[in-house]
């Protein structure tokens, strides 16, 4: 009990060691493969596959042996140009991608998915949010599907959170979409990462929080994560794009990536030394990491020469080296697996983790009969907040229903009737508003599965 509360107290420490995540890039058949046979034909036979790097062609390297550590009571930064890998990154760090190779760690013991899904809030880039329910009814449903408490204790719960995302003033408003006017854009970030904080996680994992926002809306943002960690010790990891002087003040460490691979992991400070001991010329009172994005190919330059200044002689060995060290280090900390278990293993130890005693429980917080009615009253409540709209789509729908009615009544029961059948199934399905709200469903679902809600 006292470890456990010690834990708590201690935090969540995150560190991902050898990251290595490719994907497959081969080109599809054609499906008309019949047009392009001839041209096949004329063409030279291709020559066999031999070796490893050819076999691998066809391969792309999301992330390159990447190394990560992120602190309780401190935001990690993930910084990079487009493409650079950062939400593959977080992907994996949140146990939505499963990498080719690599290990993650929590306080140095290897990392148990399920209870780390659980534990951990993940906040995509895109917000998944019912459009006609007000915020705190959007809060609610969260608290509702991942908490087992009391209605009383779930509504204190979600005015609280609502007070510290700063979002009282607009509880009762619509969250709203592009179509549907409702809160503003940053109020709609911040109702998605409560949504994904109500359990109130020891790891919180956000994709670009502040995209689409004004320079105001995404230093709240950051400021208020920044109060998470700093109060609750929480473990903030998020991916940013050119973060202005007044956010880059806020992280405690930076990662900054290009093409997959890591080229700072340190504070901005350590960061500003690095640039400057490569011979760049800081302009006096420079947004370091602003500076460091904009000069990114110089820097992998620079990095590619030092490297090969100091370790010339490794150079045809060097990535299996330092995968090597990087493993013995995972060794050497957690003391649980010997350096060629874990070397032979090379993938994220995943099933025969240990359950390293945190008071997270593995379990729902509802059963099925419970979760079905909660997603019951959400759905109902969407259709029919507008009454009038739903009067008028009932109306549309019997109409077309008619008009549908009539021009396939009396189908015969030959080939011919079977193929107008088809047809009138898929234009009743095409025209169907309910298969609109079904596809929200569908996507939160997705959303709440992979976070492990359910
Ligand atoms: N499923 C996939 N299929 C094809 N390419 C992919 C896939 N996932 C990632 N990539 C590629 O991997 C690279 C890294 O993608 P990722 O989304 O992680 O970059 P990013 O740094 O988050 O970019 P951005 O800042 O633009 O969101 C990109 O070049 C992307 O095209």
């Amino acid at each position: 009990m006292e470890q456990k509360s010690a834990m708590k107290k201690q935090g969540w420490e995150i560190e991902a060691i050898g990251i290595t995540y490719k994907i497959s890039t081969k080109k599809r058949e054609h499906p008309f493969k019949i047009f392009t046979k001839k041209q096949e034909i004329n063409q030279e036979p291709k020559q066999q596959v031999t070796n490893l790097e050819e076999a691998s062609l066809g391969a792309r390297h999301v992330l390159k042996d990447v190394y990560c550590k992120a602190k309780p009571w401190e935001i990690l930064a993930i910084v990079g140009p487009s493409g650079a890998g950062k939400s593959s990154l977080l992907e994996v760090l949140a146990g939505k991608l499963t990498p080719q190779s690599g290990s993650i760690f929590v306080n140095q013991n290897p990392i148990n998915k399920a209870q780390f899904k659980k534990a951990s809030g993940y906040v995509t880039q895109k917000d998944t949010l019912f459009p006609l329910l007000t915020v705190e009814e959007t809060l609610m449903f969260s608290a509702k599907l991942r908490l087992r408490l009391p209605q009383d204790q779930l509504s204190s719960e979600v005015k609280f959170l609502m007070h510290e995302l700063g979002l009282d003033h607009v509880a009762m408003t619509r969250v709203g979409d592009d179509r549907v006017r409702g809160i503003s854009g940053g109020e709609r970030r911040r109702v998605s990462i409560g949504v994904d904080v109500i359990h109130d996680p020891e790891v919180l994992i956000l994709d670009e929080p502040t995209s689409g926002l004004d320079s105001t809306s995404a230093l709240q943002i950051i400021d208020m994560l920044k109060l998470m960690a700093e109060t609750r010790g929480r473990t903030i990891i998020l991916s940013i794009h050119q973060p202005g002087f007044r956010i880059v003040k806020l992280f405690n460490s930076v990662l900054l990536m290009a093409n997959g691979s890591v080229l700072h992991h340190g504070t901005v400070d350590q960061l500003g030394v690095n640039l400057r001991t490569m011979g760049m010329q800081l302009p006096l009172h420079a947004n370091v990491v602003e500076f460091a994005l904009e000069s990114i190919d110089t820097v992998q330059q620079q990095r590619k020469v030092l490297q090969q200044e100091t370790q010339p002689q490794l150079l045809s060995s060097s990535t299996t080296k330092s995968r090597q060290k990087k493993v013995e280090v995972g060794e050497s900390r957690s003391g649980k697996f010997t350096l060629q278990q874990l070397f032979q293993q090379s993938k994220v130890v995943d099933e025969e983790s240990i359950d390293f005693g945190f008071d997270f429980p593995l379990g729902f917080a509802n059963s099925r009969l419970q979760e079905t009615l909660i997603l019951t009253h959400r759905f109902s409540k969407n259709i029919f907040r507008t009454k009038e709209l739903f009067a008028c789509r009932t109306i549309q729908m019997l109409i077309s229903g008619l008009v549908l009615g009539s021009i396939f009544y009396n189908l015969k029961d030959d080939l011919t009737g079977a193929e107008e059948r088809g047809s009138a199934w898929s234009t009743c399905l095409g025209n169907a508003w309910l298969v609109q709200k079904i596809c929200l469903e569908k996507k939160d679902m997705e959303r709440m599965v992979s976070g492990g809600m359910w």
